[in-house]
């Protein structure tokens, strides 16, 4: 028998995306309904961030042991029991998955369906015999692994994102294809565990990275031993009897690679198919139509219905589907007018060393500025916590405009991630250099780079004659 709902909102997808929008609406007293055909927590807990940061965390440890020596203990090579490598990965999602539950949502007062979501008309969406005729609806059912037309990979067994970490074995030689951030992260994290890895790319390594950042972290993956051919394309595979040939092209030619195993890392898209879009009368984009038509305010032709996070078809980071999630609660339960605001997305890339932005980066800011913008640039070289680390290699760089507000930061270096985060707060509220010398970072930390960008600002700005001459006025007072 058909069980009918109506709540004030309906969440299609129990991810970063739809947990968030779930919680803070239930927090407000709104009622919902929340639907999930697969795992709650979807990619971030089950087969993104958290999998592949716990894999990451293991490939330091192995590196750290090899590499000691500088410290004056004696490097060891380390014995890698990659089932337990795979044991740690799922215990770390196993400790965050209760935060996620099904168990935790009930609590919360949501009402928790387990089951494929589809639209039947512009209002009512069907999960099996439950009819859900919701206030608005909030589209958040992610995305999925792209898998590129390579003659010969239906015939060869592949892992993507949805199985990589499912692998208990170390891998012999494997071929990631693919140079973004999730190849170039599982490229080195399989490498310090004992992997020989070759990463085959199809334009630019980290090409959406600023090239002089992205160059530290590639240098850092070729020392590790990682074999990144960029700008080449995987032309075939041919499945064998022991392992798997791939034939790759570059504009030096063609050429042959024998590798035991192969990963997937070339994007992903929205996962759309079966909601039954057209019946509710929502509209994907004709050049692209797996993209939803979005308003800045995320709303799509149909008013009722919001999308966000990966499904919403740009950057894909479980922050950006956080921040969508509270850009929706504001406009869905208070009518409130709300505008993405892309400049205040932070982006990090969690290889060592690891590597982050927000705003403008230095490439944008010649593009959209012409020359009215200030770089400052700082080096972990100059940084004292830094040495003590022996973790020097790396920089940091802050746009400003010509009045000295802060409009981007971007650096590679030990950190990279939480530095990240203190750029994001100052773009996001619109602060100028003068505020990095307006506090203190305790000494020795990473921070401190941060003040050397503030001293790099003041240091031009103190040849201007205006204040040479305030200074000269000083100098005769009494
Ligand atoms: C290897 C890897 C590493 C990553 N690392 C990072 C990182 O370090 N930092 C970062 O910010 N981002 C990272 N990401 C990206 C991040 O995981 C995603 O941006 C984020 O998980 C998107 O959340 P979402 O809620 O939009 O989608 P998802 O988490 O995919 O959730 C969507 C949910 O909807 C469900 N669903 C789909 N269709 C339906 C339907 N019709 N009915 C019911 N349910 C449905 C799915 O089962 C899924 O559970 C990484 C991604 C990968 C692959
Ligand atoms: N640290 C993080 O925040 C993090 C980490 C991993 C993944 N992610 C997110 O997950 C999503 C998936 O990551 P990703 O790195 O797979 O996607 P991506 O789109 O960032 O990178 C895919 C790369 O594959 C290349 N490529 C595509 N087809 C190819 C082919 N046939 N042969 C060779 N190269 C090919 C592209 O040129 C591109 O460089 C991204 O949106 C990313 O933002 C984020």
């Amino acid at each position: 028998m058909t069980e009918r709902m109506t709540p004030d909102l309906c969440v299609i997808g129990a991810g970063s995306a739809g947990l968030s929008v779930a919680a803070a609406a239930r927090a407000f007293g709104a009622s919902v309904v929340l639907i999930e055909r697969a795992k709650m927590g979807g990619d971030c807990l089950n087969s993104g961030c958290v999998p592949s940061k716990a894999l990451i965390a293991a490939g330091y440890r192995a590196h750290a042991m090899r590499n000691a020596q500088a410290y004056g203990i004696t490097p060891e090579e380390p014995r890698i029991q990659f089932r337990k490598v795979h044991d740690h990965v799922q215990k770390v999602i196993a400790g965050i998955a209760p935060h996620d539950s099904e168990a935790r949502f009930r609590a919360m007062g949501c009402t928790v369906l387990i089951g494929e979501a589809r639209f039947t008309d512009p209002r009512t969406v069907m999960v099996g015999e439950a009819e859900i005729r919701a206030r608005r609806f909030v589209i958040a059912t992610g995305a999925r692994p792209v898998v590129p037309a390579i003659p010969g990979l239906d015939a060869v067994p592949y892992f993507t994102s949805e199985t990589i970490f499912d692998n208990t074995r170390k891998l012999t030689h494997l071929l990631i294809v693919g140079g973004g951030p999730m190849g170039l992260e599982l490229a080195q994290a399989y490498r310090r565990l004992g992997s020989e890895v070759t990463v085959v790319e199809a334009g630019t390594p980290l090409g959406r990275t600023d090239p002089e950042l992205a160059a530290v972290a590639l240098n850092r993956l070729a020392r590790d031993g990682v074999a990144i051919r960029a700008n080449t394309a995987v032309e075939r595979v041919i499945a064998r009897s022991m392992g798997i040939g791939v034939v790759i092209r570059s504009e030096n030619g063609e050429e042959r690679l024998d590798v035991s195993h192969i990963l997937l890392a070339t994007g992903r898209k929205p996962n759309l198919e079966g909601l039954d879009l057209q019946k509710a009368r929502i509209r994907t984009r004709k050049d692209a139509p797996d993209r939803i038509v979005l308003s800045a305010g995320l709303r799509t032709s149909n008013r009722r219905v919001y999308a966000i996070g990966d499904a919403a078809g740009g950057a894909q980071f479980t922050h950006l589907a956080s921040y969508q999630a509270g850009l929706v609660i504001r406009n869905a339960l208070f009518g409130l007018p709300v505008r993405q605001n892309p400049d205040i997305i932070p982006v990090a890339t969690y290889t060592d060393p690891e590597i982050g932005q927000v705003g403008l980066t230095e490439p944008e800011a010649r593009k959209r500025l012409g020359d009215r913008f200030r770089i400052l640039r700082a080096s972990f070289g100059e940084n004292d916590r830094a040495r003590t680390e022996l973790e020097t290699h790396g920089l940091a760089k802050l746009i400003t405009d010509r009045r000295g507000r802060i409009l981007g930061g971007s650096v590679v270096g030990p950190g990279a991630g939480e530095l990240t985060a203190f750029f994001a707060f100052c773009v996001a509220n619109k602060l100028s250099a003068r505020h990095l010398m307006a506090f203190v970072a305790p000494y020795p930390t990473l921070t401190e780079i941060v003040k050397r960008l503030g001293t790099e600002y003041y240091r031009e700005a103190a040849q201007n004659p205006l204040l040479q001459k305030i200074m000269a006025l000083v100098r005769r007072l009494p």
